[in-house]
């Protein structure tokens, strides 16, 4: 069994933790093939995210088989598993070679009543007892705080105590339902880092439609590290998309996290496939339109200038731009495919063709291609 060396994340001020092959894998009717985990985590890898959370060794053999494949490749990033705060979890998981692990426990008092049918006494208790089994075996460890959203946050301050005092690395601040906003995480992250010098992980759910704003928010507030997965798969509507995060750091907060970018799109068709979850072709950052452009002054706009109507550039990505004619389009546009496609248009005879266009475009209910283009050309070349 190989036990690697990790590349040294204390150099990074920020870590992603892509959990792609724990929650993403948990979207409901999910399940990756050992070959798809390893190209996954080979490509995650290479692109050059910092930790994978790799698998759930308790789940029993075909698990803990494909994790210690996972280890036996030797990637730079960290692997780490997920594992209930109990021992015989974490036996699993050091079984499997694992050398970090993520100790979950609900936090709540909805869910320590309600689910784990306990209390707060033994939610510290049980913490603590897996706190200690860790130390005897030198484990780099995260407290997995579930549902810390719906927590007391000073119980969460306690809990964070317990967990540095007894050599836990960092605590993960779960938004476990998706219900917090970005101001509301940016609060409660602040609160937690004026209250314990331990390093914060946030892990944020899509379901309001805010995991990426909240994963951010998160980070602004002082978080270290920060879960993502490819295409935003995950429980219910999913986690904070991996490409979302990192093109939102670098170019909504001027975050450079020195990633490779550009194979973001290769490795999202990759998880499409291997999800059986297709990647919507208006997928921010990722999807395959989304720098499409048809209005008549964004396409005049980018055909001057990409930068008038592009945030980043499609390649930073992998992706191609592509201009389109259809229901809203323009003359410039118009003028110019034509001419790409080997024919000759004054302006005005593009704006007179615009019409046929638009009906056209209306009537199929999508952009013409550039077969219906010409033959339009052509039949308004010969009335005219
Ligand atoms: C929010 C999240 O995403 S957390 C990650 C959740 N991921 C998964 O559940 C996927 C993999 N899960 C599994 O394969 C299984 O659920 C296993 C192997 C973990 C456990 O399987 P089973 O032993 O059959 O238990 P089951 O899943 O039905 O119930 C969970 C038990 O764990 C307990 N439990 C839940 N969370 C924790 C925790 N963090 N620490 C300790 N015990 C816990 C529950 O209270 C329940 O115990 P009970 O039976 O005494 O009431
Ligand atoms: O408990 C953890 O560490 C993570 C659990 C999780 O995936 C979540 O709360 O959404």
């Amino acid at each position: 069994m190989a036990f690697h060396s990790w590349q040294n994340l204390a150099d990074q001020p920020i870590v992603i933790d892509d959990t792609t092959l724990r929650d993403g894998e948990q979207t409901a009717g999910v399940a990756f093939t050992l070959e798809e985990k390893i190209t996954i985590a080979r490509m995650l890898d290479e692109i050059g995210v910092g930790e994978l959370e790799c698998g759930i060794p308790a789940m029993g053999a075909a698990e803990q088989a494909s994790v210690r494949a996972l280890v036996d490749l030797g990637l730079r990033a960290r692997l780490i598993t997920w594992n209930r705060a109990l021992v015989s979890d974490i036996q699993a998981s050091l079984d499997c070679g694992i050398r970090a692990v993520d100790i979950s426990l609900s936090v709540s008092d909805i869910h320590i009543a309600h689910k784990l049918r306990k209390d707060r006494a033994w939610v510290r208790d049980q913490l603590k007892r897996a706190l200690d089994f860790c130390a005897r075996h030198d484990l780099y460890v995260s407290v997995g705080g579930e549902d810390s959203s719906r927590a007391d946050l000073d119980f969460i301050v306690e809990l964070m105590q317990i967990a540095k005092e007894r050599g836990a690395d960092r605590f993960r601040f779960c938004d476990t339902l998706g219900i917090l906003d970005p101001f509301a995480t940016f609060e409660k992250i602040s609160y937690l880092r004026r209250h314990v010098d331990l390093d914060l992980e946030i892990h944020t759910h899509n379901d309001l439609g805010m995991a990426t704003a909240n994963a951010i928010a998160g980070i602004k507030a002082g978080a270290r590290f920060v879960n993502t997965t490819v295409n935003g798969l995950g429980e219910r509507a999913g986690n904070a998309a991996l490409e979302e995060v990192v093109m939102g750091l670098k170019h909504a907060c001027g975050l450079e996290l020195g990633l490779d970018t550009r194979r973001f799109v290769a490795l999202s068709r990759f998880v499409g496939r291997a999800s059986c979850r297709p990647v919507p072709e208006w997928k921010a950052v990722v999807g395959e339109r989304v720098f499409a452009h048809e209005s008549g002054l964004h396409a005049d706009g980018v055909l001057k200038n990409p930068i008038n109507y592009e945030g980043f550039d499609p390649g930073e990505v992998g992706l191609g731009r592509h201009l389109v004619l259809g229901k809203h389009s323009g003359s410039q546009a118009l003028v110019q495919r034509l001419k790409d496609l080997g024919v000759e248009v004054s302006r005005i005879e593009a704006m007179a063709l615009l019409d046929r266009v638009r009906s056209m475009s209306e009537r199929n209910k999508r952009a013409l291609t550039d077969a219906e283009l010409l033959t339009l050309a052509r039949r308004h070349a010969q009335v005219a």
